[in-house]
């Protein structure tokens, strides 16, 4: 099957925009990887500092450079339940390099934090910008030039991200993301979230609530919702980045623990003096981004992506924006349907066909670039396979078959939507992103008078007092990155399904972000430019009335145009100290839209690599 022609074009726009930034980019990473520090330019001392504490029976392999060392950045701590499981990983990925040859060195741990944790909470407004941090504290780690080959250990929202923000500023070294894969499944997330909303109304007290909290997070692993952190894993296997089939094995089970040892195998293969290396550099092109971006509509994935992707985007100089991710979205089918778009789980998802049915159909539909390296041997076609054990505990991997659910995976030719998972709203609001895997019909459209907030308690608050009670389109402005980081507001999503289910037209219109999570209630989120740098948003009151439709695309406040256009923007100004917000200023100060990445360290790199000329890592005099 030929490529989708709408694939083919928005790639070729792609190309033609990133042109410059690319190739600086691709001319750097080759000084890097001639020029660069690397093993044999280390001195002696440089070296002894390096395995100093290395076991014997590595050293010498480390300082004679025999066989690739492998940087290991890992995302470990044991609050979060995604990465608790990574504790032990160095430890056996060592003892995996080591079965073939070469060797492995924890290179730097970065933070991880939860947004389940932070959820409502002052310290959400750290969580973009912690990608920043993640990806300078990758960099940090990757900057000692010991390293032939990278393992990233990261699943959850802004650690994926971050971690491949700052390979790909090494991107000559072939770099693997390795999983660790989800927790078994708890009370299905449908009950959590009804629970979630008998409290709102009283129904229920905190020990119900919590009882139920607890009976969903019990144990080791990923979050079982198809949110940032699950669709954090889709695209890494869609960039070719992850061995197959990796993303949603059973956290702690042997076929994981296979995997992973054919991932460092397969790394090791890969290296950068072995004989057939693959920088992430080649990896990670226009194709496999576009590649990536048609799982998140196929699979009604986070809207967290259309920051993210973009973001991932930048690090390896391409430049792509959501009129690329809405023409995809116009003609990639949704064919897997996973909470919150669906009551099915990841391990149900996994357990009827899972990402390897869903990479197959899409594949032999054309809807994939083919010709794109990947990690593993076979290319993009090989990401159609799944992983098992045979009967004597070897891994093999078989051409996935037809979904064993249609409720959950559809073949092409049925899908659930014709269209993807996620929209481009827009009008005289401003440009914002929708989620419209998780709405109902008859909510795609949505017309009411605003009700302004500038706090999601206040928003609360207004519920708990009847204030809402009616059709209404809930504006919270102020949630934009220059404003407080730009918080998700998923705490809202019980308080506004209580209403909808009250049989009132409701929908959700702001600056901030919303959760992967985050699915029934219609929302514009991401929309700018935010209010804090005098967007429209700001200019809403409250009794405006507001069309918000997924179908046309609408996001436009029905109002006079000269009334409209001679009304002054609100003055926004949020909470921005106390829980270490302070420390996050710069990050404000300098964050470029939710549709350039939102990250202020990719936006000033771009400014100042401008500068360089054609000298790829010198400022020339200009
Ligand atoms: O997937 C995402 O985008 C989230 O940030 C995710 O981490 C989420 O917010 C919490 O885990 C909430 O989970 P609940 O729906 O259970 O509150």
């Amino acid at each position: 099957m030929s490529l989708n022609s709408v694939v083919e074009s928005v790639t070729a726009r792609i190309i033609e925009r990133s042109k410059l930034s690319r190739r600086r980019y691709l001319a750097l990473m080759e000084c890097n990887k001639a020029q660069g520090v690397s093993r044999p330019h280390l001195t002696c001392s440089n070296l002894a500092h390096a395995v100093a504490a290395a076991r014997p029976s590595d050293k010498d392999g480390l300082m004679k450079a025999q066989g690739p060392n492998i940087g290991i950045i890992t995302a470990y701590n044991d609050m979060v339940s995604a990465h608790q499981p990574y504790r032990h990983y160095p430890e056996q990925i060592k003892i995996f390099a080591r079965e073939v040859g070469a060797t492995a060195q924890v290179a730097a741990g970065v933070p991880a934090m939860c947004d389940g944790v932070t959820q409502g909470q002052a310290g959400m407004d750290l969580s973009v910008f912690s990608r920043d941090a993640i990806a300078q504290s990758t960099a940090i780690g990757l900057s000692h030039g010991m390293f032939e080959a990278v393992a990233l250990l990261g699943i959850c929202d802004k650690i994926v991200p971050g971690l491949l923000m700052g390979a790909l500023r090494f991107g000559h070294l072939p770099t693997m993301l390795i999983p660790a894969g989800p927790m078994s499944s708890g009370l299905p997330n449908k009950e959590k979230v009804h629970v979630r909303e008998l409290y709102v109304e009283g129904k229920v007290g905190r020990e119900k609530l919590m009882e139920a909290e607890c009976a969903s997070y019990h144990g080791a692993g990923t979050c079982t919702f198809y949110g940032t952190a699950n669709t954090n894993q889709m695209m890494a296997e869609f960039l070719g980045l992850m061995m197959p089939d990796a993303s949603f094995i059973r956290v702690n089970t042997p076929l994981r623990q296979a995997v992973t040892q054919a991932g460092v195998h397969r790394l090791v293969e890969v290296g950068l003096k072995s004989e057939t290396p693959l920088p992430l550099y080649e990896i990670v092109d226009e194709k496999a981004i576009v590649n990536a971006a048609v799982g998140l509509m196929a699979t009604g994935g986070s809207t967290n992506h259309t920051i993210h992707l973009p973001a991932v985007a930048r690090a390896a100089g391409i430049i792509i924006d959501w009129e690329d991710l809405s023409r995809l979205s116009d003609v990639v089918p949704m064919i897997a349907k996973i909470y919150p778009s669906g009551p099915a789980d990841v391990n149900k998802f996994n357990a009827v066909g899972g990402l390897p049915t869903v990479i197959r159909e899409l594949n032999e539909a054309g809807f994939l670039h083919r010709d794109v390296k990947t990690l593993a041997k076979g290319g993009i076609d090989s990401y159609g396979k799944r992983a098992s054990l045979n009967d004597k505990n070897e891994l093999v991997y078989t051409l996935s078959q037809s979904s064993q659910d249609d409720e959950v995976i559809r073949d092409i030719a049925d899908p659930f939507h014709k269209s993807g998972g996620i929209k481009l709203v827009k009008g005289n609001l401003g440009r914002g992103v929708y989620k419209a895997s998780a709405i109902s019909d008859d909510n795609l459209t949505i017309e009411a008078p605003a009700r302004v907030f500038d706090t999601q308690e206040a928003v609360k608050e207004a519920q708990h007092n009847g204030e809402l009670d009616k059709d209404v389109v809930v504006v919270v402005r102020g949630q934009g990155p220059r404003a407080n980081g730009m918080p998700e507001l998923h705490a809202l999503i019980p308080p506004l399904g209580v209403q909808m289910a009250k049989g009132y037209k409701v929908a959700l219109v702001t600056d901030g972000r919303l959760s992967g999570a985050s699915g029934k209630v219609p929302a514009a989120v991401h929309v700018g430019p935010e209010a804090k740098v005098g967007g429209p948003i700001a200019k809403v009151r409250d009794g405006d009335m507001i069309r918000l439709c997924a179908l046309t695309g609408q996001l436009e406040v029905l109002i006079d145009e000269k009334i409209w256009n001679e009304r002054e923007a609100a003055h926004i100004s949020a909470e921005v100290a106390g829980t270490g917000r302070e420390l996050f200023a710069i990050s404000r100060h300098l964050a470029p839209p939710a549709e350039e990445g939102a990250s202020a360290v990719l936006y000033m790199m771009d400014r100042e690599l401008e500068t360089l000329g054609n000298n790829p890592m010198k400022e020339t005099e200009q």
